[in-house]
């Protein structure tokens, strides 16, 4: 096992793919391309890999796209995390997932993040963090992600009645209490059918473990 550990942290990965991507285009849409991926494997085998892309990746992000937890801070209410629930093609049904959407030219992460935002649910919010590039299904495709933090002062008069930029969009804006995040997300899957973002879940997960087991000693296990 030290010896395919070696291996696998000295992985010389994806050959030339500059050269074999326009060899290796088995499809391509508006905003999509599917490709042969050639690469080889911690034995050395020469592998290929069906690989999803986006067509609209820009070579000066770091990431395709952005999402955003953003916390609504208001006097006298529980903090919120807003998120948008709409029809997603792909899926076939309505999900649950946090504000987002790509990056445009020449935008930052939290440039991209604020705009965002402010076009699917209306608020303007403030960047606290921005996570590093995340992958979202590398067993697929190479779509990248950052993540980013976002406090909504909610007393501010900008935010008292937020007001969608959608254009073509329809996303119906869902504001759930944080300390019940996960609690909330179940009633409404258990009321319609729609599929919650894996993101949004494993941050109400986390939710809960710092709510209700806030440095929990470490025990004996039976
Ligand atoms: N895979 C896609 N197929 C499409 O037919 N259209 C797509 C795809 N991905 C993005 N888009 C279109 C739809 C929107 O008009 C724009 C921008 O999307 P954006 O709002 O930035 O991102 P999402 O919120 O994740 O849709 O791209």
């Amino acid at each position: 096992t030290e010896k395919m550990h070696h291996m696998i942290t000295h992985f010389k990965a994806v050959i030339k793919e500059e050269i074999l991507d326009t060899l290796h285009l088995i499809a391509a849409g508006k905003w999509v391309k599917l490709e042969k991926t050639t690469y080889v494997d911690p034995a050395g085998s020469t592998r290929t890999w069906e690989t999803v892309k986006r067509t609209t990746r820009r070579t000066n992000t770091a990431a395709d796209g952005v999402g955003v937890v953003a916390l609504l801070k208001r006097t006298l209410h529980k903090d919120c995390v807003v998120m948008v629930k709409q029809f997603r093609p792909p899926m076939g049904c309505c999900t649950l997932e946090f504000p987002a959407g790509l990056i445009d030219e020449g935008e930052t992460a939290e440039v991209a993040a604020l705009r965002e935002l402010k076009e699917e649910t209306g608020y303007k919010g403030e960047v606290v963090a921005v996570t590093p590039v995340t992958c979202l299904d590398p067993g697929l495709s190479n779509c990248t992600n950052q993540i980013i933090l976002v406090n909504i002062n909610g007393d501010d008069m900008e935010n008292i009645n937020p007001r969608q930029q959608l254009g073509e969009k329809f996303v119906e804006v869902i504001l759930l209490p944080l300390d019940e995040f996960q609690a909330k997300i179940d009633e409404l899957l258990k009321k319609e059918k729609i599929v919650v973002d894996a993101r949004v879940y494993i941050f109400a997960m986390g939710m809960v473990q710092a709510f209700f087991k806030p440095r929990e000693l470490p025990v004996l296990k039976q």
